[in-house]
Parts: C-alpha cells; structure tokens; sequence
C-alpha cells in the first residue's frame, strides 16, 4: 500500500494546466461488469471479422451438416447481404430457440468430445456471434418434413412474435437444407465496418475462400454471385478428387506442374500437391488443412517459402496444398478464436518430414530444369509472368451463364445441367502462367492492341516546367499545387487494374516488426556516423554550385567538394526510415497519373536505361498494375496514396511529407522505381526500398526551393546561376538531424580540395 504522501508524487505530464488536481488523478474507475449486449458484441467482434469469416462459419456449418451443394450470393461484397443456401440436414424446428444463444451446440457435450472431435464446430459460438453484429434470418427444412421454418434472430434470440407482427419462427414453403440471410454486417459495430476493404476486395476474400475448401471438398458443389446478377462468378461442380478440383478452380495449367506428396506415421498422415521448381506463380498459394479445418500454418508456409526461395526465380512463388490428418487428441482446435489457427503437439516432426518430402521431389524436377533465365540490365524488374490475380480475375470474369437458382425452390435438373455445361465448355483462357522467365523491359510483345503510340507524349525537357510544390503562401494548406502543363495526349482502351493483395499475406509484418527494424537500422546510423563531416555540415557555408550534383562549401579554412546529390538521398533515406508508419500524407490538389507519368519519364530516359521505345507502355501498364496490386502497403507504411482501378484514372493523390516539395519531372522517375525496383515480398527489402525511392524523389531541385532562399551569414560569394539557389537551400536541409556515414569521406561525397594553410604555402613560395 501507498503511503497518503506518496499519492502525491504523480508525474508531472498527467497533471495539464486546467487546474487538474493530483486528487483528481488518482480518482478510481471502479470495476463494473460490462452490459451482457456490449460483452456479446466485443466477443462476437473476435469470431467474426469480416463477410468472409461470416461465410467460413456458414460453410463449415453446411459441411458438418452433410452439405453436398453450398450456393453464396452477395449484396455489396457481403457487406449489405450474404444469401448462404446448403442442402444440408436441415435444423429441428424445436432447435431454432436455442440456434443463436451462445455457447449452445449439437456437436459437444463434454469437454473430453473435443479430444475426438469429427466436425468443425465446438463452441456453439458462430451463429451466436452473427447474430450479435447483423440481422439474421434462418429458413430451414428436414428432410421428410412437411414445412420450412423462418425464423429472425438479434442479438443471440429468436426476435419476439409481438415485435414482429407475425410468428416467430413461422411455417414456410421450402426445400431440404438451410438458408441464412445475414443483412447489414456491423450495423452496430460502425469502427469494425470501417475498417474493411471495398465490396469488390470483400468479394475477392469469399471467393479465395470457395476456392480453397473446393479443393478439399470436391465431393461439394460451390457457387458464388452477386446477389444482383443472374451469373455465377464462381462455380465448382462436384468431382471425384481434389486434383480435379485444383484443376478446376486454379486451372489447369497448374495442374500439369503439380507434384504429389505424402507421408505418415502411426498418428497422423499427410498428402497433398505442390509445384515443381520449373513453374512459379506471383503470389503464392498455401492450403493448408488439418483433419479438414483450414488454417494458416505460418511455421509451414515460412519453412516451404524458404525452400522454394532458392529454387524459384525472383517474384516467383509456388502453389501448394497439403492436408493433414491426425489424431484429434494431438491437436488442440481450441486456440484462435476465428480457429484460423490450431496447437500441435507433433508439429516439428510433421514439417521436417514433409519438408524432406518435398525436397526429394523437387530434386528431381530441379534435375531436369528448362527454366530460361534472362539476364536483366535492372534485375529488380518483376518477370513477366501474368500475375495470378489478373488470372483469378479472369476465370472470375470468364463465368458461365447460369440462370439464378430460386431460392425456396428445389432444382436438381437446373444443377445437373449447370455440371453438364460446365464439363462440356473447354476452358478458353490462355494459358495463365508463362514458365519462361522474361523481362518486361525486353519484352518484345506490345499493347498497340489497346494502346495507342504515345508518340506525341515525347516532350522536350526544357519545356516541360512542371513542378509540384507545398503552397507556402498558405500555412493552414498542407496541399502540394500542380502547375502542369500536361494534357490528356492519348486515348486508350482501359485496363482494370489489379486490386490490392490480401493483407493477411503480410500478417507477419506487424508494426512492432517494423518498428525494431527501425530502430536496428537508426541505431546503426548511429554508431556508423562520421562526426568530423556532421560537424562540418552543420557548420559550413555555401561557396558556389558546380554543377547540378555538386557544389563547394567552406568550413573553417578549408575547401571542400560536396557531392550535394548523393549526400542528400543519404539523409532523406535516413529519415524516411525514421519515419516509418509516422509519415504525415501531403495531398495533391490535381491527382498525379500515373501511367501517364511513368511513360513521360520513359519517353524521357528509356533510351539512358536501353529500354526499347515499344516496351515502354507495357513497362508502364506493369508498374501501374504492381503500385495497384501494393496500394495497401504504400499507403499504411508511407502515406503514399492512389485512387482508381483502372489503367485511365489510376493516380498518385498523396505524398508523404519529406522535405517542402518536388518535382513532377521526378515523380515520373519515383513511381517507375516505386513500381519496378521494390522487392515487395520481405519485410525489410520492401521497407528499404521504398525508403530509397522516397529518398531520391526528395533529393532533386523543386521550383518553390527558390523562393526560400535569402542572403544569410552563411552565403558566401553568392551566384545568380539558378543551381546555386535551390542548392543552398538543399544545404540547409542536410544541417538538420542525421548520420552521415563514414563512407563520405572515402567514396568522393566529400572531398577536401584546399585550404588557406595551403595556399599560403604555394604563395610562400611564389
Ligand atoms: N447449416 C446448418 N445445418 C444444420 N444445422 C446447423 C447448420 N448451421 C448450424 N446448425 C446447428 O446450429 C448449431 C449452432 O451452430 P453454431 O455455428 O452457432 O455453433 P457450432 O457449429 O456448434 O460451433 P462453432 O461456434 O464452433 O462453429 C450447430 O451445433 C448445429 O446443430
């Protein structure tokens, strides 16, 4: 216990200047129980996350009610409404009180059940927690049974009859099996709707999710659709194995480069299908499955990732599917509360033998190799494989024109003839992935189809006087202002773009991860510095620019020769790390296009890079694609933001805030390094750079730097040349807060070049 005169010792920063006493501090808030309402929706908050986890539970559901048909239709993504329909057993009318009460469940009875547990669910939470965050309707049917039931449900209970205005549950027509309408997702949670992505990436999280327990369940038909469109975006027909499925879902071009694997002991056994070392995908697949459950399994996916690392080009990522069975009582399904993950008391065993599987098989395919490597000029280029979610979006788009299934109605033969049209219609799609590793850079292939030359887009350089700055006349604005003299210079025929990745990819990227890395990288800026040159910076006077890159500055008697270019990317690298996940977003009043810019620069400098002029508007079309695909990333790490999906209207909107503006000449530049140079599947590369690109777009001339500049103490015979005046304004930024590293004084960043000392020397003997 605190003795009354050490209550008094609160720190100063808790007590403000608003006459806050220490008393007031140290007023208690007294443990109260939360309202049973606020405690079921912060639970059901953990169970259910997004429409697809509304769609997992539903699914699973189905499967452990024998389920052989699963149909989803979607309003908005899911966010507005799911239509889940099974053919399952159907619900015991007297059930439907209980249905959505939490913790009640036909599958468990006892604790020990969940030591041989033979169905997904356990907890008797799913339903339960649906209910607790949108408006429920269940419509049910047994088999021989006479009638359907409807019942609505909120917040756990069925609705009262009285509110209603009509029985609850009440008798139906229908047929065998169970629909759930789940209307307006967190319409009480309105944080947690925030935070989700578009409708349309929604959309792409259910159906990666079809896909995946399709392959595990090839005896089930999946469908999905817009719950406004008559089509289905996704179907599977029930087939006989799961390679069919995979062929089926992920084509069959994946199928041919599959390997098979298995292993087993007396407690558990393996199978499943991985590519060999001869194909390679953008985006990695990983299915895993455990005794039917599917989990991300990140001590597997980070062994198999590092196994194919080697073996696989850059950007290049394997498909792999791998179901486990194993005893029940080795596992423990009862650790996440969206049962994403479980606890394994064999785990080590089972990876290490399935990673030996898995090597012994790819020897072989390694053996026999036919990958053809190119060699790049910029070897950070991505390949030009066509990416796997273009593809995804493909075979998405490419469905077959089914007519819509009634909801209340059975329809066997309109099933069956869906399954026939299917297997008759051979799959059109060219074929998905190339295995010839080729740069976009030499690719000979052009989009003349759908783009038109640019060739008006070559503008001359002198000419082209646009810059983008911060609006300094106007200290509230924190705008960037465009002066562009850009135009719209060429039609095309748009390209949808693809979509942002699905950020559970990057579920090992946590903020503390990058923070360490941080920290790691500042710390090491410390113990690399070069006093004598910070000293020196922060001292020194400008003397006289001698050309765009370099200049000459005076510190105490000497002369020195400053590479002013380099040293800057040095120090806005420094800080762009320091700044990580910290940035503040700097909108731009007119949007950048970023095709548009990509190409200027190109038109510009792709000969420097010996960039063939006709790869250019692909070379183009890919990092838009690439910056599209990553926007997520950019824009949580580095407050870099875009807007548009399509090829037309994908623009650069903000900037993070690195020094007082840029220019748009090298915009063009950074969103080609942006797109083409950052290795997006590491943490710390991608970190490092991006910082880089960042670094070099803050470190050239804007136009506003001019006006900053005055005659101050430390100007020495000051020029009139236009360099010499945005350059000592740049001279002023490297005196702030950084470490130059040693590496200055040796590499020609800084060279002595004389002093007075000297120089008195050589008049001496004049
Ligand atoms: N599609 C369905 N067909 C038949 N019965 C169902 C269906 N969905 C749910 N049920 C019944 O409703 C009960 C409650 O379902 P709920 O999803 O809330 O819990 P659970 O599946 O038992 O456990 P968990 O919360 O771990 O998923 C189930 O135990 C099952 O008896």
């Amino acid at each position: 216990m605190l003795a009354p005169e050490e209550h008094e010792t609160v720190p100063s920063h808790l007590l403000s200047e608003q006459n806050v006493t220490t008393k007031d501090v140290l007023s208690r808030n007294p443990i109260k129980r939360l309202e049973k309402d606020v405690a079921d929706r912060i639970a059901a908050g953990e169970v259910i996350l997004r429409p697809a986890s509304v769609v997992k539970e539903l699914l699973e559901n189905s499967i452990d009610a024998h389920a052989t048909q699963i149909e989803v239709s979607l309003l908005d993504g899911g966010l507005k409404t799911i239509k889940f329909r099974d053919n399952g057993d159907g619900i015991h009318p007297d059930d439907l009180t209980l249905l959505c009460e939490r913790f009640a469940t036909s599958k468990l009875t006892k604790y020990e059940d969940l030591l041989s547990l033979g169905t997904f669910g356990f907890r008797g939470e799913a339903l339960a927690s649906i209910s607790f965050v949108s408006h429920l309707t269940v419509i049910t049917m047994r088999e021989k049974s006479d009638f359907a039931y409807q019942a609505y449900f909120e917040n756990g209970q069925l609705v009262p009859s009285e509110k209603l205005g009509t029985a609850n549950p009440k008798k139906c027509s229908g047929v065998k099996g169970t629909t759930f309408i789940v209307e307006d997702l967190f319409y009480n949670c309105p944080l947690r709707k925030k935070s989700l992505n578009s409708s349309k990436e929604e959309y792409r999280f259910i159906i990666d999710l079809l896909m995946k327990y399709s392959v595990r369940y090839p005896s089930v038909s999946f469908s999905c659709r817009r719950l406004e469109n008559t089509k289905f975006d996704f179907f599977t027909p029930c087939v006989e194995s799961e390679l069919s499925s995979i062929g089926n879902v992920y084509g069959k071009e994946v199928t041919e480069e599959l390997i098979e694997v298995a292993s087993s002991t007396t407690s558990w056994s393996l199978h499943g299908y991985v590519t060999n070392a001869n194909f390679s995908l953008r985006r990695s697949q990983f299915i895993f499955f455990v005794n039917g459950r599917l989990i991300e399994w990140q001590s597997l996916k980070r062994a198999i990732s590092s196994l194919y690392s080697s073996l696989l080009p850059k950007g290049g990522y394997p498909f792999i599917y791998i179901d486990v069975v194993i005893d029940p009582r080795l596992i423990d399904v009862n650790v996440h509360p969206a049962k994403r993950q479980i606890y394994f008391m064999d785990e080590d065993n089972i990876v290490q033998t399935l990673l030996r599987s898995i090597e012994a098989k790819l020897k072989i395919s390694v053996s026999s190799r036919h990958f053809q490597t190119v060699s790049l000029r910029d070897t950070s280029f991505r390949e030009n494989i066509e990416s796997f979610e273009s593809y995804l979006e493909k075979r998405v788009g490419n469905s077959q024109n089914i007519p819509e299934r009634e909801f209340d109605q059975a329809a066997s033969e309109t099933r069956s003839s869906i399954q026939s049209g299917i297997s008759q219609t051979p799959s059109k799609e060219s074929r998905p992935y190339k295995k010839i590793r080729t740069s976009i850079y030499h690719s000979s292939r052009t989009l003349d189809s759908f783009l038109s030359t640019p060739s008006s887009y070559c503008t001359d350089r002198a000419s082209e006087e646009t810059f983008v700055r911060q609006d300094v006349s106007s200290p509230t604005s924190s705008c960037l202002h465009i002066s562009s003299t850009e135009s719209e210079r060429f039609p095309f025929h748009d390209i949808e773009l693809e979509a942002a990745v699905d950020p559970e990819l990057y579920d090992g990227w946590s903020k503390e991860a990058i923070s360490v890395f941080a920290t790691q990288r500042l710390k090491l800026f410390e113990r690399d510095c070069h006093d004598g040159i910070k000293k020196m910076l922060n001292e020194a006077c400008f003397v006289g620019s001698i050309d765009e890159d370099h200049i000459l500055i005076q510190y105490q008697t000497k002369l020195f020769w400053i590479n002013l270019t380099s040293l800057l990317k040095r120090m806005f690298f420094q800080k762009s790390i320091k700044t990580i996940q910290n940035f503040s977003s700097v909108p731009f009043t007119s949007k950048i296009p970023v095709y548009r810019s990509v190409l200027l620069y190109l038109d510009n400098f792709g000969e420097k890079l010996e960039l063939r002029r006709e790869s250019h508007q692909e070379i183009g079309k890919e990092i838009c694609n690439v910056l599209s695909k990553y926007r997520n990333l950019l824009q949580e790490y580095f407050a870099i933001n875009f807007e548009g999906f399509l090829l037309s209207n994908f623009c650069l909107t903000a900037i993070p805030q690195l020094n007082e503006g840029v220019s748009l000449q090298q915009l063009g530049k950074f969103l080609f390094q942006l797109g083409g140079e950052t290795r997006w599947h590491d943490l710390e590369f991608f970190l490092e750079d991006v910082c880089t690109a960042l670094a070099c777009l803050f470190s050239y001339k804007f136009s506003g730097l001019k006006d900053k500049v005055e005659d101050t103490s430390s100007t020495v015979g000051m020029e009139d040349g236009d360099n010499s005046r945005w350059q000592q304004a740049l001279l002023e930024s490297l005196r702030h807060s950084w470490e130059p590293p040693k590496e200055c004084a040796t590499n020609d960043d800084v060279i002595e070049i004389t002093s007075l000392e000297r120089l008195y020397r050589v008049f001496e003997r004049c």
